[in-house]
């Protein structure tokens, strides 16, 4: 179970989060939306013990603040946006970098044990026939997978995730959440993520929580938040409005005069 309890955090002193309260439950993801800048990913950060905060998170039982950095890691990992890769290493090397909680030193070699959950997290993104490409030379969606791959590797009992689809196509982003559903009910675990895309909420989310200038103004089923008011006020246009009319262009009938076939 992850809590977290009357939480403020922020920059050089200065609160951006305000008084959050909220809570997951194994089994279960939540996801962060929100416009730019209200807070989301200063949240995730909180959560992954990367920014001083006041109040609690806590993850079941624990302060995070007060756990060593290797047994948090076996209890958190965090994928966040991918900019830019300096690093010239293989998708296995790239992936075997999750296995750092379980090592016993730092020059430590990895065992068969983790070699096999290494194949195994490659596999499961698609990427086992290339792992030993490197990841310099791949796609932002190729990379985006690794980095997936990495934090199953790490087995962390909660995955706090960035913004996970914004190199994909559609095809992948369907695919990374539903490998993220089952990795949830299969293992009993926790997914924390922000979504820009409020299809792919309505699709994957068990909880929503939105947030706007840094507090919570509303938390709860994705078919009821998502139909709440609030959201066209907190992103100034009519979206549901702006889905509808979306959705009535895929249905036109297609006029095949039109269409260029090669
Ligand atoms: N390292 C930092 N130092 C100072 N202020 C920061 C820092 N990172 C973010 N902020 C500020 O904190 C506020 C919240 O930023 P945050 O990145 O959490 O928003 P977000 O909701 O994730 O935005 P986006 O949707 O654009 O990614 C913004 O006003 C931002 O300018």
């Amino acid at each position: 179970m992850l809590e977290v309890k009357n939480l403020y955090s922020g920059y050089d002193g200065k609160d951006i989060l305000k008084d959050i309260n909220f809570k997951v439950k194994n089994g279960e993801n939540l996801c962060i939306v929100g416009p730019n800048g209200c807070g989301k990913s200063t949240l995730l950060k909180s959560i992954a013990n990367l920014l001083e905060h006041r109040g609690s998170v806590i993850i079941d039982g624990k302060e995070v603040s007060s756990m060593d950095k290797k047994s948090f890691a076996r209890k958190v990992g965090l994928m966040s946006q991918i900019t830019q890769i300096y690093f010239p290493y293989t998708i296995y090397d790239t992936v075997s970098l999750g296995r750092y909680a379980y090592s016993k030193g730092a020059l430590s070699k990895l065992s068969k044990e983790d070699d096999k959950i290494i194949l195994e997290s490659i596999e499961k993104v698609g990427l086992l026939d290339i792992k030993d490409k490197m990841i310099t030379e791949l796609s932002g969606g190729q990379i985006q997978r690794v980095f997936l791959a990495r934090v199953f590797a790490q087995d962390p009992d909660i995955i706090l995730l960035d913004e996970p689809t914004n190199h994909l196509d559609l095809k992948n982003q369907i695919d990374l959440l539903e490998n993220l559903k089952e990795w949830i009910s299969v293992n009993n675990k926790i997914v924390v993520g922000v979504l820009h895309d409020l299809n792919l909420v309505q699709y994957f989310a068990d909880n929503v929580l939105m947030l706007k200038d840094g507090e919570i103004v509303a938390y709860g089923d994705p078919q009821e938040v998502l139909n709440d008011p609030i959201l066209d006020d907190l992103y100034g246009i009519d979206i549901k409005g702006f889905m509808t009319e979306i959705l009535r262009k895929w249905d036109t009938p297609i006029d095949n005069k039109k269409r260029i076939v090669k």
